[in-house]
């Protein structure tokens, strides 16, 4: 969860919600939901037909606001597309957290967006997220996440496209994702490697909980903040997986409790019950503890580890 400007609050990304902004009935649930950020979709879950009246639907949902902390996101039709640009303005004109761009190829396509946005009268806070979800996108993932890196860049996040991946690729979809994963990995390293969040693809097969729990698992463990999600039965579970294991927690305050020692002042290294414990796991620690309280804040529920 390293954030690119360290002014900047860090938020929780364990469930992502993609909802379709052409559907009423899910947009209506959105307030009720437990998820830490939700995709309000304009793209691939709208039918042509439908584009403007969903860009109209989302100007009256944000104009009713109150989302309970949660970040929200507006995903637009691509670049290429002839309905990107009433879909910037209306985004634009809805001030979520962040305009995710899908099918994001090169750096080009990160550049041209963060340029339209910084020559309007925007609000200052707003974001960018990319998809990187096509051959292209993935080959040139360091370099798209590398403009986290230049002046005044927006770029705050990745979200991992499996579906379309698979389309543009031909790979199978199977458990484990043997094969996507490699392609995974790539992405989640060229995003960490510039401080960018990096969340994991969906899982479309919403009544198979024990593949979608294995999937977290699998993306827990690969590094990501957290999983996009397409059903509200999915929530529970991302934010058990990707949230905070209690005795990792308790761990973590113990570490940074014994670096606090006068006697362990001057140590870069200490042992804690058998095993040996570095200054970059009290650093780990701290950071944990971080995202503790942060959860807790969002989920309603204040720990004592909340400042
Ligand atoms: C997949 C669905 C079409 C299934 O919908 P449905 O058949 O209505 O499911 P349920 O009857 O089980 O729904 C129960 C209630 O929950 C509400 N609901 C369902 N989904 C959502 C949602 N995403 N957000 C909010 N609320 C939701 C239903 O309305 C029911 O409400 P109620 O009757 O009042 O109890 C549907 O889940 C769906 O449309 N999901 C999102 C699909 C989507 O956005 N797809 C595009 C994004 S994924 C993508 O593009 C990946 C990426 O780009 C890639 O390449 O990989
Ligand atoms: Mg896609």
């Amino acid at each position: 969860m390293t954030a690119i400007d360290s002014s900047r609050p860090v938020r929780p990304r364990r469930s992502v919600l993609y909802v379709p902004a052409s559907n009423a009935k899910a947009l209506a649930k959105v307030r009720s939901l437990a998820c830490d950020a939700v995709i309000l979709d304009l793209e691939d879950a709208v039918m042509p037909a439908d584009k403007g009246p969903a860009r109209e639907a989302l100007r009256r949902f944000f104009a009713e606001g109150d989302f309970g902390g949660k970040e929200m996101i507006i995903r637009v039709n691509g670049l290429q597309t002839a309905w990107f640009g009433e879909d910037f303005l209306a985004a634009r004109a809805c001030r979520p957290h962040a305009i995710l761009i899908p099918k994001v190829d090169e750096p080009d396509d990160i550049a041209s967006v963060a340029d339209a946005l910084q020559q309007t009268d925007a609000p200052s806070d707003l974001r960018l997220w990319a998809m990187i979800e096509t051959p292209r996108g993935v080959m040139n993932a360091g370099q798209i996440a590398r403009h986290a890196r230049t002046q005044g860049s927006l770029l705050d996040c990745f979200v991992t496209g499996t579906n379309d991946l698979i389309k543009e690729t031909g790979a199978l979809q199977m458990p484990g994702r043997p094969y996507l994963s490699t392609w995974l990995m790539q992405i989640l390293l060229a995003g960490k490697a510039y401080g960018l969040d990096v969340i994991d693809g969906v899982y479309n097969d919403f009544r198979d909980s024990d593949g979608f729990l294995a999937e977290c698992r699998d993306g827990r463990a690969m590094g990501f903040e957290g999983k996009t999600l397409i059903h509200p039965g999915q929530i529970a579970e991302a934010n058990r997986i990707f949230g905070i294991d209690p005795a990792r927690l308790a761990e973590a305050e113990a570490i940074v409790a014994a670096f606090a020692l006068p006697e362990n002042a001057g140590l870069g290294v200490i042992g804690i019950d058998g095993r040996m414990v570095e200054r970059l796991h009290a650093d780990m620690a701290q950071d944990l503890i971080e995202k503790a309280r942060r959860i807790a804040v969002l989920d309603g529920s204040p720990t004592e580890t909340q400042a």
